[in-house]
């Protein structure tokens, strides 16, 4: 039977980490981190989302604040608004959850958000900061997935690692990391032939397209380590709507590790949010140190010992 990664678990010890590096920066006569999440509309999952990073906020000791916008405002009040945050000194992270309604150009605004306060990761100077190896704010789910890696690998080098997907906030950044890492990288995507047998020859496989159960217990070689990133929304056969991943996880029971959906990825994403919040709000204050806490890729022992002292 194939380990199965446990996000919940893990995202539970990176919060009790960040809540202590809140404390600590309390205590030091810093200002406590402060995050301001904006959603424009009312997409049902994405409310969800917000709900769930307001609340997480709470837990580890983070102010936060919310702007929920009707889906018909204009983008230049939507850009007028990040600039106040821009200059609002209690603010440390701000983030713009996606996707934004069509009339939004989604770039534009992403653009707009200061570096420093880009808790996603997704601003183009946070990027090339991460595709340079040069620091930055690492984009959540990418972080997550590389923490969650880091729980079952000790030694990425020389690994042979598949991103299935390409996109901007997962596909791209996730390849990058694993490249820091030393593995050989291979980044595929809808036009790629012979997935399955490019598949096969991965000890990390990356799972990023969206596509309910496309990775298959035949494109999996034993011990691989296989992290599933799609959740998708289906109806079962018993009527009830069920969420899926990209990985046939019953199919994969010969490889080393697996991440369960939900319960693998998801969770990560909101606990890196909150680790990447603390590092923007002790950056702003004059603390570099915290940049390279989370930017490197973390050791299994990290983890072994995060878990242990929780
Ligand atoms: N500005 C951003 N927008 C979006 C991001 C992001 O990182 N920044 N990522 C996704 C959505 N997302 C966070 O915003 C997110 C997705 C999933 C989960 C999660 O905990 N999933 C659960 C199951 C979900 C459920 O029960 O409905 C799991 O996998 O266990 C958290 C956050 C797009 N937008």
């Amino acid at each position: 039977m194939a380990e199965k990664i446990d996000g919940r678990a893990i995202a539970r010890a990176l919060d009790e980490k960040t809540k202590a590096q809140v404390d600590e920066m309390v205590a030091a006569g810093m200002k406590r981190p402060g995050l301001t999440v904006i959603l424009v509309g009312e997409d049902g999952a994405s409310e969800v989302y917000v709900r769930r990073k307001i609340k997480a906020c709470e837990k580890v000791g983070i102010n936060s604040s919310e702007h929920r916008l009707p889906a018909d405002t204009s983008q230049e009040d939507l850009l007028a608004l990040i600039e106040k945050l821009n200059k609002d000194p209690e603010v440390h992270g701000i983030l713009c959850q996606v996707p934004l309604p069509d009339h939004i150009d989604t770039r534009l605004v992403l653009r707009s958000i200061s570096p420093d306060k880009d808790v996603d990761g997704f601003h183009p100077v946070n990027v090339g900061r991460l595709s340079t190896g040069t620091g930055g704010i690492v984009p959540c789910t990418p972080l997550g997935v590389m923490i969650l890696l880091g729980s079952v690998i000790d030694d990425f080098k020389g690994l042979d690692a598949v991103v299935i997907g390409k996109s901007n906030i997962v596909g791209k950044p996730v390849a990058n990391l694993l490249l820091d890492a030393e593995c050989t990288v291979t980044v595929t995507h809808i036009y790629t032939e012979n997935l399955p047998e490019i598949a096969r020859k991965a000890d990390i496989i990356v799972a990023a397209a969206g596509a309910p159960e496309l990775v298959k217990g035949s494109w999996v070689k034993p011990g691989a380590v296989l992290i599933d990133v799609g959740i998708t929304r289906i109806k079962g056969e018993d009527g009830k709507e069920k969420l899926v991943g990209d990985i046939a996880f019953d199919e994969v029971q010969h490889a080393k590790a697996v991440t369960p959906v939900p319960g693998g990825v998801g969770p990560m994403t909101i606990a890196c949010l909150l680790a990447n919040t603390v590092q923007a709000a002790r950056a702003l204050q004059g603390d570099n140190s915290a940049s390279s806490d989370y930017a490197d890729v973390p050791s299994r022992s990290m983890f072994t010992e995060a878990a242990a002292s929780s």
